[in-house]
């Protein structure tokens, strides 16, 4: 069971930065909750729609709020043309997580956040895009395809597949990335959120708040690290060579990617969720290989460093199973966390003082200006 750490030093580690009601990280118990909620109760039987209204608007929807939230996000998820024409220019080398900061912060300046009583109706406006952001950027400069930005998928996992691979996914990969964006959506002051709520304090606007989030989500020590896990794993050919070449990257001192964690002590409680469905999936695809290794890695991480497996981690095998591409893993990941950034973004509004730190002075003592003809 996961417990809290005893945090000290830098980092604001151990430092409580402020209140919230929507998450608990790390607690003796369940180790995540999303307002009250254990997310291993949600991930088993909840819709990820229902996880975000839950975190947006206060409360689990009941059928027919849920039936009408869905029914708004799916009549909202067509791109704007002059959107499309900027993800049009961005170029194929770029990283997919810079789409999505540019493609938010052009959003902005299209359809504006007026005033803060718009709130809701903008992050449900966000909600519904993302996932076309990113898929109609990287099928037209990969492909050279301009894809229909809509779909009949009911939900927003099913819509990206959809969008993504062009064709109907399978109720398999429908459910994991349903699983998968619950997972993601919500986790206290994790470094993105902190900095959505920073943005947030200053009185700043949604879309502001949402592009400073995904610039911090980006870093691998961060959500990037499912990227970095999958281009640790591909390099193995099996689980042998990675055990080996494991030990030898610990003995030069590498971060290993996917392991580890702020709060955590013992476990992610994310981890054996995602860990279980990567593996129904390696089945399905007939893996050998890539299973085996990440469970390898994992092995022995435990028994040289009693590091354990972050959500990132089997993140990396499952996306991959479902013929995503690495680099959109990040991307997904944005397309969840938005829901926690929001409603944090939310509460700080509703509790506002500016956030500002001090910091402790560590340079030189005060000294004589020298005009620069006499240096
Ligand atoms: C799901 C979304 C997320 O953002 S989860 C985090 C995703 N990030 C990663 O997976 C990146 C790899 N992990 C890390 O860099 C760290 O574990 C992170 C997550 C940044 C937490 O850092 P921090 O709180 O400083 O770690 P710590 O104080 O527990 O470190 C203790 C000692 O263990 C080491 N350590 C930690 N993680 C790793 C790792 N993945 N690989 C190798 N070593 C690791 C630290 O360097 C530290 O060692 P030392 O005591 O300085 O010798
Ligand atoms: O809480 C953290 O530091 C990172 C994390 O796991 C998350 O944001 O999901």
């Amino acid at each position: 069971m996961a417990e809290a750490k005893v945090l000290s030093g830098a980092g604001l580690r151990g430092q409580v930065a402020g209140q919230t009601a929507l998450s608990t990280v790390g607690q003796a118990g369940a180790g995540l909750t999303y307002r009250g909620y254990d997310v291993r109760d949600l991930a088993k039987d909840a819709e990820f729609e229902e996880v975000a209204y839950l975190l947006l608007y206060g409360e689990l929807p009941s059928q027919a709020e849920l039936d009408e939230y869905k029914t708004k996000l799916k009549g909202q998820r067509d791109l704007p043309q002059a959107l499309k024409e900027v993800l049009e220019r961005i170029p194929v080398t770029a990283h997919p997580m810079d789409v999505m900061r540019t493609g938010c912060s052009v959003l902005g300046t299209l359809e504006p956040e007026l005033t803060f009583d718009t709130q809701r109706d903008k992050t449900d406006r966000l909600l519904a895009v993302f996932p076309a952001i990113m898929c109609y950027w990287y099928r037209f400069t990969h492909h050279g395809v301009r894809i229909n930005c809509t779909s009949d998928e009911d939900t927003l996992g099913g819509h990206f597949l959809h969008l993504l691979h062009g064709k109907k996914p399978s109720a398999l990969h429908v459910k994991v990335m349903n699983v998968s964006l619950i997972l993601y959506a919500e986790h206290e002051f994790n470094a993105s959120t902190f900095t959505a709520r920073v943005c947030a304090s200053t009185l700043s606007d949604l879309y502001s708040c949402v592009t400073a989030a995904i610039g911090s989500l980006r870093g691998p020590l961060h959500g990037g690290a499912n990227e970095a896990a999958m281009e640790l794993i591909e390099r193995f050919q099996s689980p042998q060579q990675a055990t080996a070449e494991l030990l030898k990257m610990l003995e030069r001192k590498d971060k290993i990617m996917g392991f580890g964690h702020a709060i955590y002590k013992e476990s992610d409680p994310r981890n054996e969720v995602i860990k279980g469905w990567a593996k129904q999936l390696a089945d399905e695809a007939g893996d050998s290989v890539l299973y085996p290794v990440s469970e390898a890695i994992d092995k022995t991480m435990w028994e040289q460093k009693r590091l354990f497996p972050n959500a990132d981690f089997y993140h990396a095998s499952a996306y991959h199973f479902m013929g995503i591409p690495t680099k959109l893993f990040t991307p997904i990941f944005v397309c969840s966390r938005l829901t926690g950034w929001a409603a944090h973004v939310f509460e700080q509004r509703a509790n506002n003082r500016i956030i500002r730190p001090s910091a402790e002075y560590v340079g030189v003592e005060q000294r004589q200006f020298v005009p620069i003809a006499q240096r």
